[in-house]
């Protein structure tokens, strides 16, 4: 089972994720697109990701404005996957956008 990553690790990693904030206990980024069907096809893709890595962030959808929340709920904690998943969305917006 993955470890939760320490406060220190998680700061170095949110060092390399732009847009990203949090703690230990989780990590979020709010993101805004052009329009609501844009925001959904984010979350589509996003969800087609979340499977394949058997890892699936929290998600919040208000109009076009997007909040992703990763952490893994087994542990209670943030761990490498919530990182790759982290840089994955990062991925799926900016190719969106
Ligand atoms: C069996 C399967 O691996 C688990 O239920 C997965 C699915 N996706 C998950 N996603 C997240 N974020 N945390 C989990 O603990 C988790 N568990």
């Amino acid at each position: 089972m993955a470890d939760v990553l320490t406060a220190e690790a998680v700061r170095d990693e949110l060092g390399g994720l732009a847009g990203w904030s949090g703690d230990p206990a989780g990590i979020t980024r709010t993101v805004e697109l052009a329009s609501f069907p844009e925001a959904v096809t984010v979350v589509d893709r996003v969800a087609v990701t979340a499977e394949e890595l058997d890892h699936h962030p929290d998600i919040d959808i208000r109009w076009r404005t997007l909040t992703f929340r990763c952490v893994t709920h087994s542990v209670g904690g943030v761990t490498r996957r919530d990182v790759e998943l982290a840089r994955r969305i990062d991925e799926i917006v900016g190719s969106v956008r």
